[in-house]
């Protein structure tokens, strides 16, 4: 019909956006939990004492409706904001194991940096928005998280 379009069905649309952001942090992965000797043989080289360190990147996804009025499942702008408070201020440019006092006992794979980018992000976004955290901790190393 003239005039009409897919989005005048009525049928509600669900979006999923995503917004990138990149930072670098060092760290070593040792865990309080094991010894010295099996630290050394679950790490390998990760656990050298000088540490190493990463150009991360997080993609962090949304997954909401598309708002009629808006056209926006949420405003990327917004959720810049939130990037910027929830994994810029604490993590970039920082020694993870020491600077972050999340990660005093909890070991820094990139898995739970995940969780704990989910676990903040949670605090700030609207109510069942957040979706998925990836991290690129290499070019070949990549890790999602999605809440469960
Ligand atoms: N499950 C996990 N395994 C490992 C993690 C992790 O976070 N979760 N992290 C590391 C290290 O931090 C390490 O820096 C990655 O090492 P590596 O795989 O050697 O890194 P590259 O991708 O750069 O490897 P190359 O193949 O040498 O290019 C280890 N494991
Ligand atoms: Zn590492």
């Amino acid at each position: 019909m003239a005039g009409s379009s897919v989005s005048d069905s009525g049928a509600e649309r669900i979006g999923y956006i995503s917004r990138v952001q990149c930072f670098s942090a060092c760290h070593r992965l040792h865990s309080i939990h094991l010894s010295d000797e099996e630290n050394k043989q679950v790490y390998g080289k990760c656990n050298n004492p000088n540490g190493h360190g990463h150009n991360y990147k997080v993609e962090v996804t949304v997954r909401g409706k598309i708002d009629r009025l808006t056209g926006m499942v949420m405003n990327l702008t917004d959720l810049k904001r939130c990037i910027e408070d929830v994994i810029m201020t604490p993590l970039d440019h920082k020694n993870l194991d020491k600077d972050v006092p999340y990660f005093a006992n909890v070991v820094s794979t990139t898995e739970n940096v995940a969780v704990y980018i989910w676990d903040n992000m949670v605090k700030v976004l609207p109510p069942n928005l957040l979706y998925e955290i990836k991290i690129h901790e290499t070019d070949k190393n990549i890790v999602i998280y999605r809440g469960e």
